[in-house]
């Protein structure tokens, strides 16, 4: 299994060094050359396994000989033994036609546990077998960042930098990335937007120099693993629900197009997906660009669902790729526009590509803060205000097929959004009770690429 950039001009590489490597040298995202499929039997075969078993069939033919059996079986049992649900990823029915994926069951209650766990124990197999260490940044507008400490807390032969934009995520997000003790865990405050951290992140990448001096590493879902191990739970759920005899739907509240994505590629390994629906809040950069063919950036406002706060979609890139025919040329200039210009016109044909697969719909605040009310008092489902978003747009896009609404964290993360919505403050659950006493270590930083560059070669262990 071979791995290319979407910009066409980086070397090819194993399922391992794309894992290693995060962003490919040419700036572009890897993908792989060709996408494996699962024929109906196999699909079919899914039904009634436990998540670890589904895991692994779905999984498998991306990862070549990276990992043995043994090594990968195990990895995914480590990864989500500690969910505090027996499922993994419950689905839970909201109306006749219209179900919740519950993906926030993992140790630092957001969806991005599923492949963060996975990878942070892919990394350890990797990293022991080569004897090398590598520096971890991570920029993050909440979830991602607290899942890449979860994982990579305390291990010796890692870093882990997390960028978070200054005063822009709950609470309860910046006190899961500031409280970890472990020495090699630094939370960085950066004063600007998510899309600020994650441009300082990819300058990073593209500062060679930097880059190799200390083996500079990516966990953002710019790394493949992360989208390949979020495709798994699409199978599940569409499985359980009757696939590959019955197409299914997915509303995917979206931000960096990583989520969704994954859906994708569920898809085109021969999952009987019939939309795939961007949901949107106020920053609606993704909704625009499908109805109006324009992807144009007009300035992120901070939202009540912080972690969707992204106008920078990082993954869009890897749809534009297929939406282009894999033309990684076409990708590199329209990628060049959008430094230069802060926008880009989409083609006719990329377009029609795009509608076939996808729909699209934005959410406001006062939508979002209704869609919280009114979930509970219709099924008694306690919404983030993420997935809030996405069963509003979900509501929207009802049709024959089951629609699958991607829940993508815990009510818990975001307690002021949901009080003010319901009147009921979530909670944490027990082991996170302690959360508000835990002593904070945070550093701000400015939004500049020399002072980061700084901060990480001085902190980092050698
Ligand atoms: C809670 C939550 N929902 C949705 C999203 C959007 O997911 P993606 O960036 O993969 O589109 C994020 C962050 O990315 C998130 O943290
Ligand atoms: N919402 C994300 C943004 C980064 O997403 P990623 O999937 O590219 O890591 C977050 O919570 O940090």
């Amino acid at each position: 299994m071979r791995y290319v950039s979407t910009r066409g001009q980086a070397p090819i590489l194993s399922f391992g060094e794309a894992m290693l490597t995060g962003l490919a040298r040419d700036g572009g995202l890897y993908v792989p050359e060709t996408i494996p499929t699962l024929d109906k039997d196999a699909i079919a075969a899914l039904a009634g396994l436990s998540y670890e078993d589904a895991a692994f069939r779905v999984m498998r033919p991306f990862v070549g000989d990276a990992f043995s059996d043994d090594e990968f079986r195990s990895a995914i049992a480590k990864a989500y033994a500690g969910f505090g649900h027996a499922a993994r990823a419950p689905l839970v029915q909201l109306a006749p036609n219209h179900f919740l994926l519950e993906l926030f069951h993992g140790p630092t209650l957001a969806f991005k546990d599923f492949a963060m766990q996975l990878i942070g124990q892919l990394f350890q197999i990797a990293l022991q077998r080569d004897g090398r260490r590598v520096t971890i940044v991570g920029a993050t507008s909440g979830d991602t960042g607290s899942a890449a400490i979860e994982a990579f807390r305390g291990l010796d032969n890692v870093d882990v930098f997390i960028l978070f934009p200054h005063g822009r995520v709950s609470e309860v997000q910046r006190r899961q990335m500031t409280t970890p003790s472990e020495g090699n865990v630094h939370a960085l405050a950066l004063d600007g937007t998510f899309d600020d951290c994650q441009s300082r992140l990819k300058d990073m990448f593209n500062h060679f120099e930097f880059r190799d001096a200390v083996g500079l590493a990516g966990v953002n879902s710019i790394n493949w693993a992360r989208v390949l191990a979020q495709v798994v739970y699409y199978f599940t759920s569409a499985v359980s629900l009757g696939a590959p005899h019955r197409k299914v739907s997915f509303t995917v509240p979206t931000g960096n197009f990583g989520d969704i994505f994954a859906g994708y590629i569920a898809k085109r390994m021969g999952l009987p997906i019939e939309k795939l629906v961007i949901a949107t809040n106020q920053n609606d950069i993704l909704h625009r660009c499908l109805t109006t063919g324009r992807y144009e950036m007009g300035g992120v406002k901070p939202s009540i669902s912080p972690s969707m706060d992204i106008e920078i979609s990082s993954n869009f890139e890897r749809a534009l790729f297929e939406a282009y025919g894999r033309d990684g040329g076409a990708v590199a200039q329209l990628m060049d526009e959008m430094k230069a210009k802060g926008g880009f016109a989409v083609s006719q044909g990329a377009m029609e590509w795009l509608g076939e697969t996808f729909a699209s719909g934005r959410v406001s605040e006062d939508e979002t803060r209704a869609s919280i009310a009114d979930e509970r008092a219709a099924s008694g489902e306690l919404l983030c205000p993420h997935s809030a978003v996405g069963v509003k747009v979900a509501k929207d896009h009802l049709g024959a097929v089951p629609m699958v609404t991607l829940a993508t964290a815990h009510p818990a993360k975001f307690p002021d959004a949901v009080e003010a919505a319901t009147g009921i403050r979530p909670g944490l659950p027990p082991r996170m009770a302690d959360l508000f006493d835990r002593a904070e270590r945070v550093t701000r930083v400015p939004n500049d690429l020399a002072a980061l560059e700084a901060i990480v070669h001085e902190r980092r262990a050698r």
